[in-house]
């Protein structure tokens, strides 16, 4: 028997196609597979990493399970009922269930509201009551995911890029979501500032319980935050498994080659990489001798 806990997410054999402009067999219009086949469960609290290189899938399939796209093939469970065909009302209430947190803070903060209109308008979006009105609200976000609260009347420009990721964070925590899709959100920030805004992330899991499935090309970012690592090639996964399997023993030639190609990707192997070449150098040394 299987003790294991129902995934908060099940998507099964999730298939996407893009007309391509051109023409296909039979006149048809030519169609591009973007995401072929792709089955993957995303338990409660734990964080789900979507890896591969530029063009993969990984923010399509990102976005069906959003349901910011419509699937051509597939299913979605979420929280034990269909989501993939949800429409209307329905599909209204999953939006508060499901927040994205997306690369580029500047372009996904409207630039002409202020913190305190774009961290409540989820809620003004669900028709939800502000607990504790707008203002104290905001303020109270801000300072969850380290922001002065004291700035809540300002503009994203008037924020750092950090900062600015902080506000869509804040955005992201207001409807108290079950999932938070996090697509390539610390690529843009310089590594010290990445580091930061993970722990951030973390931070949050940790006191919500929330899940995260988050897409990355980066290697050493997933690192330090996955729980379980999905690898995706060509919009299919070709390996799927707990992190440090993932990492430490990749069953798969492509995740090889991905991982091959991060330097420093574990600190042990490289501390013991490194005290190899000093053996064998001092080793050269005695023989010149
Ligand atoms: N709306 C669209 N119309 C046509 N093709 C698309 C569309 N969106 C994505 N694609 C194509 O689907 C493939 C997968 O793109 P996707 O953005 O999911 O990959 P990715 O792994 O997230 O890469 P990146 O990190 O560069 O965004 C790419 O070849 C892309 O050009």
């Amino acid at each position: 028997m299987n003790d294991a806990p129902e995934p908060l997410l099940r998507a099964r054999n999730l298939v996407k196609e893009f007309a391509t402009g051109g023409a296909g067999l039979f006149g048809r219009s030519a169609r591009f597979r973007a995401v072929d086949d792709v089955s993957l469960e995303v338990r409660t609290g734990e964080t789900l990493a979507l890896v591969g290189e530029s063009g993969s899938g990984k923010s399509t399939t990102a976005r069906l399970i959003a349901r910011l796209l419509d699937t051509t093939g597939g299913s979605i469970e979420f929280a034990g009922r269909e989501v993939h065909r949800l429409s209307g009302k329905a599909l209204h209430a999953f939006r508060g269930e499901v927040q994205v947190i997306f690369q580029d803070p500047y372009s996904s903060l409207n630039p002409k509201h202020s913190v305190e209109r774009i961290v409540t308008a989820p809620l003004v979006y669900q028709r939800r009551r502000i607990p504790g009105g707008a203002r104290d609200f905001t303020k109270e976000l801000m300072e969850r995911v380290g922001l002065n609260p004291d700035h809540s009347a300002r503009f994203p420009s008037q924020f750092s890029g950090g900062q600015a990721q902080r506000i869509g964070i804040a955005r992201a925590l207001a409807v108290g979501p079950k999932l938070i899709i996090a697509d390539e959100a610390v690529s843009a920030l310089d590594v010290s500032v990445q580091a930061q805004v993970i722990n951030l992330l973390r931070g949050l899991q940790e006191e919500e319980g929330f899940s995260y499935l988050f897409i990355a090309h980066d290697l050493a970012v997933v690192r330090q935050i996955a729980t379980r690592v999905a690898v995706m090639n060509g919009g299919r996964i070709v390996e799927e498994g707990e992190r440090d399997q993932v990492f430490g023993a990749p069953r798969d030639e492509y995740t090889k080659k991905l991982l091959s190609a991060i330097p420093r990707i574990n600190p042990e192997w490289d501390a013991r990489r490194r005290e190899n070449e000093r053996a064998r150098r001092a080793r050269e040394q005695e023989a010149a001798l």
